[in-house]
């Protein structure tokens, strides 16, 4: 059901639908789908792929296997800088899939089963909607291990679930079920662990059927406020991309390659 659409080595990149639905897969089960450099390069690419594609409209984020979505980053790796990879260079770059995640103009839907933990806890904040399994726990770590998110993995969890909330989170380090991050509205809804994907992917028909440039000026609508003047930027790209589409638009460049003065008169003035 499944077609791979690139080979990787940390993630798997594959598509379905018809190539319109795009699933993200960390794929290191034997460290909890911990990330380390080249996890997060990878995913990177991936996500740039499915943006890129204009037959894609949604994509889904996932962990292999049962046990894990994602535990963080691969404290294992971890030097005094950040995260090494083979080139020897400490990153920080998990920040970087955030902002992607944030600005792709395509829903993207976390499909968790165990553990959201740490940075892989923000992964799942981050993306636009989340289907937990019953088996699914989340929770932030930082304080625990000597790490923190004052970024998306503070301030957007405590758009989610409230500042009391969102502190609590994350100066107690508990974790929590899959009906307790439904309640606190950290999730969009709970299935038994077997119909996991079936019901991920109902969702995503579900999106494929609506207007791709009303849920792209929606996701940017969401994101502005927090996202501040990027915010802004995203919303009135979409607005130009909208206004390129118009006859006043194409008027003007029209004109323009025709050497002659535009007629923007015909075009009415709305209130
Ligand atoms: C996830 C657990 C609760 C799972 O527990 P359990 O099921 O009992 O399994 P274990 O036996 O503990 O683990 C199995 C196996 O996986 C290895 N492992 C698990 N998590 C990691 C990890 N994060 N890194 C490396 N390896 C991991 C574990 O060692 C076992 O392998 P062995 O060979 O048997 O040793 C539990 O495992 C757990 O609590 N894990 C740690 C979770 C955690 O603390 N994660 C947070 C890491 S810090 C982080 O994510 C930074 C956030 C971040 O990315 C960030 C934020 C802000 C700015 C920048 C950054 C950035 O880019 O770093």
């Amino acid at each position: 059901m499944w077609t791979t659409a690139k080979d990787f080595e940390d993630i798997r990149y594959e598509t379905t639908e018809n190539g319109q639905i795009a699933k993200i897969t960390i794929n290191r089960p034997e460290v909890r789908n911990a990330f380390r450099p080249l996890t997060v390069k990878e995913l990177l690419l991936a996500f740039h792929l499915a943006h890129e594609d204009p037959k894609v409209g949604v994509v889904i984020l996932a962990g292999e296997g049962d046990m894990a979505f994602c535990a963080g980053g691969d404290i294992k790796v971890r030097g005094d800088e950040g995260y090494v990879g083979d080139d020897g260079v400490p990153r920080l770059n998990i920040l970087d899939v955030q902002k992607v995640i944030r600005s792709m103009p395509k829903p993207i839907v976390a499909m968790v089963s165990g553990f959201a933990i740490g940075g892989g806890h923000v992964l799942h904040v981050v993306c636009d909607l989340t289907i937990a399994a019953d088996n699914a726990i989340f929770g932030q770590t930082g304080p625990k291990v000597g790490s923190f998110d004052g970024g998306f993995g503070a301030s957007y969890l405590a758009r989610h679930v409230g500042q009391k909330k969102a502190r609590e989170i994350w100066y107690l380090c508990r974790q929590y079920s899959a009906q307790e991050a439904l309640d606190m509205g950290m999730v969009n809804t709970v299935v038994p662990l077997a119909d996991l994907e079936k019901e991920t992917l109902q969702w995503c028909r579900e999106m494929l059927q609506h207007s791709p440039l009303a849920l792209r000026c929606l996701k940017a609508g969401f994101n502005a406020d927090l996202d501040g003047q990027a915010g802004i930027q995203e919303l009135a790209g979409n607005a130009t991309l909208l206004y390129y589409m118009s006859a006043e638009a194409q008027e003007g460049r029209d004109a323009w390659k025709e050497k002659r003065k535009p007629d923007f008169g015909k075009f009415p003035r709305l209130p």
